[in-house]
């Protein structure tokens, strides 16, 4: 027997890639020694974060189909055909006992490759509704790995799923809240956090500036607000120009990015975010409440279908991003605050959602399609 190996395919975007990273960390640690490489392409932003994450990086020729059949479209499949030989050639070097697929169009032409060299592969879906390059590989995957129960509605029937989760940071499953609040030095109030995804989102910094006042000041109650690196400034001035001085009052806290989120979710009372599915596994990993509003132009609006998943169990209250107004949000987080047994409810149902053992299941899964 040689060295056990496994191909890990993902990316474009960092919700393909980090899910990816964390399986590859999980492989390496559940099968000692083995050699896990990484293909992406060389103008993901896969190319920057896996040779720093210390993974074998391999790049192909990839490009994005659209559905309609243009000259552009024809040359992107001239493309893909070229990104399917060279996967190809990298399955019959590399010989994986698994190759793992998480999504974006690089993950097309390596799971294609895998199905022509025999090779069982496993897709991982992050979203609870699956991306084209995974509807499209689910018929001939050995096992799709879902994030949402909801997503296996959209795949043909007859796919071999098995709602894992998706992984959560270590960090954050092991976030305490005792210790978080103490170092945020929070008492007894209640802690209100709100953030835009990754980069921000300038629509909820908008609501938040607006939301301000009416919770500046007040006794009980503190709110830590991100708003994205971009958005930091332009949210600075918003605030200058209505005359709030935040020091004045001393409960609300404003920062570019939470680099230590961990310990912002294990304080918080209620979260008003996005609805990513990184976020998502977060707040259900420690069974936070939340007032989602869904980025209205992720593909295939996505975000909707994640936020909607957790409002039909009672774990969130979604706002549509085209109706989110100050006063909109005002009102949902003050009729949540004001009936803390509501929310209570809302926090179980949050955390019955939790999956914090995805990694275990999804190296399980490799392991069983494997036969490892
Ligand atoms: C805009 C868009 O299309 N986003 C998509 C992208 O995720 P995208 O990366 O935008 O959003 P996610 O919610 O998945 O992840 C955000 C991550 O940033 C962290 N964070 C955020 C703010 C902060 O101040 N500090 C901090 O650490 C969060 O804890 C989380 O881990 O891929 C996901 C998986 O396919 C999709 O579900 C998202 O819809």
């Amino acid at each position: 027997m040689g060295t056990l190996r496994f191909i890990i395919a993902g990316g474009g975007t960092g919700g393909h890639i980090y899910p990816a990273l964390a399986i590859a960390r999980g492989l390496k640690q559940a099968f000692p020694g083995c050699e896990v490489l990484y293909v992406g392409t060389a103008r993901g932003l896969e190319a920057d974060i896996v040779p720093k994450a210390g993974f074998p990086f391999r790049t192909i020729t990839a490009a994005g189909l659209k559905r309609r059949l243009t000259l552009r479209n024809l040359w992107s499949l001239a493309l893909a055909l070229k990104g399917a030989g060279e996967a190809v050639r990298l399955v019959r070097d590399v010989r994986p006992a698994v190759v793992v697929g998480t999504g974006g169009y690089v993950s097309g032409p390596v799971l294609l490759a895998a199905y022509l060299c025999r090779v069982p592969f496993l897709i991982h879906e992050q979203n609870a509704f699956p991306g084209l390059t995974n509807r499209l590989f689910a018929r001939v995957a050995a096992c799709v790995a879902l994030t949402f129960p909801e997503a296996g509605r959209f795949l043909p029937r007859g796919v071999r799923t098995k709602v894992t989760g998706l992984p959560v940071r270590e960090e954050i499953r092991n976030a305490d809240r005792e210790g978080a609040r103490a170092r945020l030095n929070v008492g007894e109030e209640t802690v209100l956090l709100s953030f835009g995804g990754s980069r921000g989102a300038e629509r909820l910094n908008r609501a938040i500036a607006e939301l301000i006042p009416a919770f500046g000041g007040r006794p009980g109650v503190r709110l830590f607000h991100a708003t994205g690196t971009a958005g930091y400034d332009k949210f600075r001035e918003w605030l200058r120009i209505k005359g709030i001085d935040l020091s004045s009052w001393g409960n609300i806290t404003v920062v570019p990015y939470f680099y230590q989120i961990a310990d912002y979710l294990a304080a918080a009372d209620l979260v008003i975010c996005r609805a990513g599915a990184a976020t998502i596994a977060e707040l259900t990993c420690l069974g936070r409440p939340a007032i989602l509003v869904p980025y209205p132009y992720a593909t295939a609006n996505h975000q909707e279908f994640n936020a909607r998943a957790l409002a039909a169990q009672g774990a969130a209250v979604v706002i549509r991003d085209a109706v989110l107004t100050p006063e909109r949000l005002v009102e949902e987080v003050e009729r949540l605050l004001a009936a803390p047994a509501a929310l209570r409810e809302m926090a179980a149902r949050s955390a019955s959602l939790g999956k914090p053992d995805a990694l275990e299941q999804i190296i399980a899964c490799i392991k069983e399609i494997g036969r490892l």
